[in-house]
């Protein structure tokens, strides 16, 4: 990326994190309401010009030389609000509107960063809908991966329904022993995020030419989480799935290489 774009994104990812952290950090046991509704309320002062501290200036200067609109901003925090007092999902429909306000979301706030290439055919809102499909896959990614440590805090992010229809209730995910009902549940899991990242691949070439390589390399390292799960023969109760360091380093050239791809919706067996 451009120097100037990679600020942006860092300015944005500190935000997305501080803003995570609120929930998901040492101190989320206290957080209230009440803190995100301030929280809130410093992101609409930063989004004026007038940011509280050096950390929400970077996000001050960055929507000075971007487009970016707050409402994806103000969606996320939505979701750590939601993220606060819902610990159970009914179905895959509410599970969809949760990875959307706390991880689509970020693909929003990027892609006016990122920039769609000049000589895109592409819809705005293909591109767009592109980024919200690689944040979806990367949420349900770390749903998958985060299931023991997230049944430790006594959430469970898979849908009921789908549990249910598996023979799986609440207690075989605290029990957290791997049978094959649970393979057979988190195979299908694992599908469907995996359909995901196919969904957002295309979005990726449509992308500025300098922008493609570290979404490429993003999602193609995070996806690889989930060939870790398998690796570990879905014994995510108890073992952290993760890209080792050789792993990651080898997805470095292969996304460079789907960088150089030429943009999609310019493909002549478009029709
Ligand atoms: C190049 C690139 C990927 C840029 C985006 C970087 C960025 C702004 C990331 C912010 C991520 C973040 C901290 C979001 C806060 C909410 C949250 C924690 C989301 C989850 C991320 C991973 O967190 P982690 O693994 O640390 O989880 P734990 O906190 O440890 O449980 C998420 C899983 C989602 C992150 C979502 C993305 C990175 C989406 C990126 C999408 C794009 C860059 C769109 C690209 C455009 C097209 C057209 C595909
Ligand atoms: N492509 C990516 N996009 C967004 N977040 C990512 C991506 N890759 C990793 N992360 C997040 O960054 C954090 C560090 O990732 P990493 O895989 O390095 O963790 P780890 O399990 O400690 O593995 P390692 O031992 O390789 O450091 C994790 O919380 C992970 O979810
Ligand atoms: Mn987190």
């Amino acid at each position: 990326m451009t120097e100037e774009r990679r600020r942006a994104i860092w300015a944005i990812y500190v935000w997305c994190r501080r803003t995570d952290e609120l929930v998901d950090g040492p101190n989320a046991s206290h957080i209230t309401p009440q803190a995100l509704d301030r929280w809130e309320r410093r992101l609409e002062d930063l989004f004026a010009g007038r940011p509280y501290d050096m950390l929400d200036a970077a996000l001050s200067d960055t929507i000075t030389k971007f487009p970016i609109d707050i409402q994806p901003f103000k969606d996320m925090i939505d979701g750590m609000r939601t993220d606060l007092k819902k610990a159970r999902y009914k179905n895959f429909d509410e599970l969809y509107m949760y990875c959307y306000y706390v991880a689509g979301t970020v693909g929003l706030m990027s892609v006016p960063v990122m920039g769609i290439a000049p000589e895109s055919k592409a819809t705005a809102e293909s591109v767009y809908g592109a980024a919200l499909a690689l944040g979806l896959a990367n949420q349900l990614t770390n749903i998958l991966r985060d299931v023991g440590e997230d049944a430790r805090r006594g959430r469970i992010y898979l849908p009921q329904d789908e549990l249910a229809e598996a023979g799986l209730s609440d207690e075989d995910i605290f029990k957290g022993v791997v049978t094959e009902k649970w393979r057979k549940f988190m195979k299908r899991q694992i599908k469907r995020a995996r359909m995901f990242f196919e969904e957002a691949e295309q979005g990726v070439t449509e992308l500025r030419k300098e922008s493609r390589w570290p979404v490429w390399a993003s999602m193609l390292l995070y996806r690889q989480i989930l060939d870790e799960i398998e690796a570990n023969d879905y014994n995510n109760f108890t073992k952290r799935a993760y890209v080792g360091k050789a792993k990651k380093v080898l997805a470095l050239p292969v996304a460079y290489g789907k960088s150089l791809l030429l943009p999609y919706s310019l493909r002549n067996n478009q029709t």
